[in-house]
């Protein structure tokens, strides 16, 4: 069996008296696509920012790569585009060539870099647009440059958190055709944290649905199967049949 490349166990996240996170148990095994969704204010970035190392680990264990979290030396293996990563304002002065640049986390001559940031441009499409200023681009071009920027280093596994806020409908499928291409051509394995199960079932491999604590971890194509009221149940809100075509 292919071993876990994240191992999460037990972990319960509290801020203050409030329990954000309770009893999270799930594998990821190398080569998934996996979507974990959740309503609003279900933990989802309080998960993501553990297993990233950035909050502290309270109770239970995280593995990454076989190494508990804590003692975890990251090395470029994991990556990771937040949230409002494509909010740059016009005129903002950095072109995208170096915002790319940022994401190399090993030391390299001039010339690697330089060829290191055009293959990640070329892996977005977005390479014809190297010398341009990362503001001046439309949100959804932003985006992808945000992921040259996270895949630049060569990542095993790259995590999104709702990467596609402020990006219209037409290019949330193209963007979301990139991430699948990433995930089977460059065999990266992915997290992206996404409101809309509906759209992502399309694409991931594994459905991870958090509401506090997993309640539903498994095969989308299942999930989608299943009555509106189970479906529910498992995602710990009301959920409406939203099917989006292909
Ligand atoms: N640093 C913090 N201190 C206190 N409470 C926090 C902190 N970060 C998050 N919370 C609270 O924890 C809960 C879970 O937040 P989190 O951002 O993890 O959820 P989410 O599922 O990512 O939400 P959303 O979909 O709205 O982004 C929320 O009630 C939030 O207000």
């Amino acid at each position: 069996m292919t071993q876990p490349i994240i191992s999460v166990r037990g972990v319960q996240h509290r801020y203050d008296r409030q329990t954000i996170l309770k009893d999270i148990k799930f594998d990821i095994v190398e080569g998934a696509f996996v979507g974990l969704v959740g309503p609003n204010g279900s933990g989802k970035t309080t998960l993501i920012k553990l297993l990233l190392g950035i909050e502290k680990l309270q109770k239970g264990q995280i593995t990454a790569f076989g190494h508990p979290i804590q003692k975890f030396k990251n090395k470029g293996r994991i990556s990771y585009v937040s949230q409002k990563a494509n909010s740059f304002n016009r005129g903002f002065p950095a072109t995208v060539k170096e915002v790319v640049s940022i994401g190399i986390v090993s030391k390299e001559n001039k010339q690697t870099k330089e060829n290191l940031v055009y293959n990640a441009l070329k892996q977005v499409n977005m390479e014809s647009y190297i010398d341009r200023n990362i503001g001046d681009l439309s949100g959804g071009q932003q985006q992808r440059v945000f992921i040259a920027r996270a895949i630049v280093s060569n990542p095993k596994l790259l995590i999104l958190d709702e990467p596609t806020v402020g990006v219209d409908s037409e290019n949330v499928e193209h963007f979301y055709r990139l991430l699948s291409k990433l995930n089977k051509e460059l065999g990266i394995t992915l997290v992206l944290v996404s409101h809309d199960i509906g759209a992502i079932t399309t694409y991931v491999t594994d459905l991870l649905c958090l509401n506090k604590t997993i309640h539903y971890h498994g095969d989308p194509g299942d999930f989608e199967n299943m009555p509106d009221e189970q479906r529910s149940k498992l995602y710990g809100h009301r959920i409406h049949t939203i099917t989006h075509d292909h």
